[in-house]
């Protein structure tokens, strides 16, 4: 007898990561906000430690969404034409395999949602580039978290985003804005090709994408709606118009 699914399986990438623990190769790692978030939505998230560029095009055919999480690690600027920052703390292995991933997903219409490096992963994906540190360009904010105080502190709302009035942004959040939290120094520059800006912080920074044209859910956020979403309307409907794709997604898979 075949054996059924319950639910739909959700791809995050691992970042890597050197630990303070003893083991000098380091660690593939995954934040529990995401995972729980996730299975919060009734999703089953998937990890594929130390998967490569080449194992794309089998894996992405077993899973029914990819959620592309924040981490403190930078996309290496070499993926967007500039030279990485001596500062930079850098994930080479995640970047390789998400450049791939992005552009597949989109191909193979699998739902994608990038969160912060996620975002960031998605316009380098698609040709776009980033600003290395906003908080040192004139008249930008400073979108850091402030690294010192508690968790809640660091997540809180930080600033407002402009939603494109008619877009889904605007419908989840009911609204022309919304208040988000903020952690990161990189932000998008150069818009990725196909990608359409349709929130921005008051400074400006192009802060939520839309894939033009994609057949299935592909967005990308600067802030973290994974963070006490329960308790955030526009943060939850977000995440369940992504958990709905991956339904939807899995419900073709069951059928064809
Ligand atoms: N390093 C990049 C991306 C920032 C980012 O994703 N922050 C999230 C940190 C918390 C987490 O691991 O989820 C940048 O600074 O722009």
């Amino acid at each position: 007898m075949a054996a059924t699914r319950h639910k739909p399986l959700i791809w995050l990438p691992a970042c890597h990561r050197h630990l303070d623990l003893n083991d000098p190769g380091g660690y593939s790692v995954l934040a529990d906000r995401y995972a729980l978030a996730v299975t919060a939505l009734g999703l089953q998230p998937v990890l594929f430690p130390m998967a490569e560029v080449e194992d794309v095009p089998c894996l992405l055919p077993l899973v029914d969404g990819v959620l592309l999480t924040g981490s403190p690690s930078n996309v290496e600027a070499t993926h967007f034409g500039a030279t990485a920052l001596s500062t930079d703390l850098l994930d080479p292995r995640r970047d390789k395999l998400t450049m791939r991933l992005v552009r597949e997903s989109l191909e193979r219409a699998v739902p994608i949602f990038g969160v912060c490096r996620g975002l960031q992963e998605m316009n380098v994906a698609l040709g776009g580039s980033l600003h290395q540190s906003l908080h040192d360009r004139p008249g930008m904010l400073d979108h850091r978290e402030p690294e010192n105080e508690p968790l809640e502190v660091q997540f809180g709302e930080r600033h407002e985003v402009l939603l494109e009035p008619g877009s889904q942004f605007a419908e989840w959040a009911g609204g022309p804005s919304a208040r988000v939290n903020s952690l990161h120094g990189q932000g998008i520059n150069r818009l990725g090709e196909g990608l359409r800006a349709e929130a921005h912080a008051p400074d400006g920074l192009v802060e939520g994408v839309r894939v033009q044209g994609a057949r299935t859910f592909a967005y990308g956020v600067q802030w973290h709606p994974e963070w006490q979403h329960e308790q955030h309307p526009f943060y939850e409907r977000t995440l369940r118009a992504f958990a709905d794709a991956c339904r939807a997604h899995m419900k073709q898979r069951e059928e064809a």
